[in-house]
């Protein structure tokens, strides 16, 4: 068991990411008291249920107070009204932080209200699954994957070193960088290929009139994959392609280009083109599986409740 790096953290908004959070938090003995709240009154009634935090609070406000760590772990499109609740908050020496999949905007709507005495350490662990709730969040998502902890302009070194020591504590491997970096990264590695499965099951749905359910019975592991992804909360990813625009712009462009050089090499005929882009394509998946990246476990990605005993 570690020491306790904080006394009190506060987690608004106790979904998936912030019950996971609580969960791997307790599990390691990170900290001493967890407060949570979350804008939805049902959500609070079951988290009390789950009994996985110490206190559940109506308001981010009251979860805020006296708070170590405040982390914000709503959708992208609320971190901005939830930081201007809890920034009058935050104690001195406080850290205020979030786990949103997109920086640069996020950024921006939280860092006007943290006041001087406080830190902002903005994060994202790249991790998670399609499913959405405190039910859905379990202790070890964050096992092995990687959280990514970003430095601002005059950023606290300090505040910084005790988030990624927070991450580590709950299993992550950390890295720094840039928000504008980050957001190009996910862009193409993450928020593309989400947009790229919603489109290819709403093709598929839009056929299924034509061959009367066949998409669905006949659906292969390829197929069900993309139906997985496809399946991730409509509010998060919409604030995700709201928030990351021009980033997600800039990459589906590229990705459209390829496309076409791809449907040109199909017409024409040039099975050669084809060949070479799949022959490189399956490296890249065997060198990340003997890299040991292919952290995303089958049984990671499917499930939806903790552990039975938690
Ligand atoms: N789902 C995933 O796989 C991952 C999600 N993220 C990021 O984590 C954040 C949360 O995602 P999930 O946990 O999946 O979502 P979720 O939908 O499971 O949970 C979000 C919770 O926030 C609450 N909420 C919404 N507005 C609020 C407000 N104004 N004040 C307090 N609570 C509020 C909702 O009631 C809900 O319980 C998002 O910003 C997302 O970009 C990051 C990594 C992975
Ligand atoms: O479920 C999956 O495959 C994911 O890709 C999970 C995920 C979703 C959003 C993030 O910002 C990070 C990880």
């Amino acid at each position: 068991m570690a020491d306790a790096l904080f006394g009190r953290v506060a987690i608004v908004g106790v979904g998936l990411i912030g019950s996971s959070i609580a969960r791997a938090a307790r599990r390691a003995g990170l900290v001493g008291t967890i407060a949570a709240s979350d804008a939805d009154a049902a959500v609070r009634a079951r988290v009390r249920e789950l009994g996985f935090v110490d206190e559940v609070t109506e308001t981010s406000a009251e979860a805020a107070e006296g708070a170590d760590l405040v982390i914000v772990c709503t959708p992208i499109g609320a971190c901005g009204a939830v930081a201007a609740e809890v920034g009058p908050r935050l104690k001195p020496g406080a850290i205020l932080s979030d786990v949103g999949s997109v920086k640069g905007a996020v950024i921006s709507v939280m860092a006007p209200h943290v006041p001087p005495h406080a830190h902002f350490v903005p994060a994202h662990p790249i991790a998670g699954t399609e499913n959405s709730g405190p039910d859905a969040g379990f202790a070890e998502l964050f096992d092995g994957r990687w959280a990514i902890v970003v430095e601002t302009p005059g950023s606290d070194p300090q505040a910084v070193a005790k988030v990624r020591a927070f991450w580590e504590g709950l299993g992550a491997k950390t890295d720094t960088m840039t928000a504008e970096h980050h957001d190009l990264v996910f862009a193409i590695v993450s928020h593309v290929p989400h947009l790229i499965a919603y489109n290819i099951v709403g093709t598929a749905a839009d056929l299924e009139d034509v061959t009367q359910s066949e998409v669905i019975k006949y659906s292969a592991s390829g197929f069900r994959d993309f139906t997985r992804i496809a399946a991730s909360d409509p509010t998060m990813w919409r604030d995700v392609f709201l928030n990351n625009r021009d980033a997600v712009l800039q990459m589906l462009g590229r990705f459209v280009e390829d496309l076409t050089a791809l449907q040109r090499a199909i017409r024409w005929g040039e099975g050669d083109k084809l060949f070479d882009l799949f022959t490189r394509t399956r490296a890249i998946r065997r060198d990340i599986i003997e890299q040991g990246q292919d952290t995303a476990a089958p049984d990671f990605g499917r499930r939806s409740a903790p552990p039975a005993g938690e």
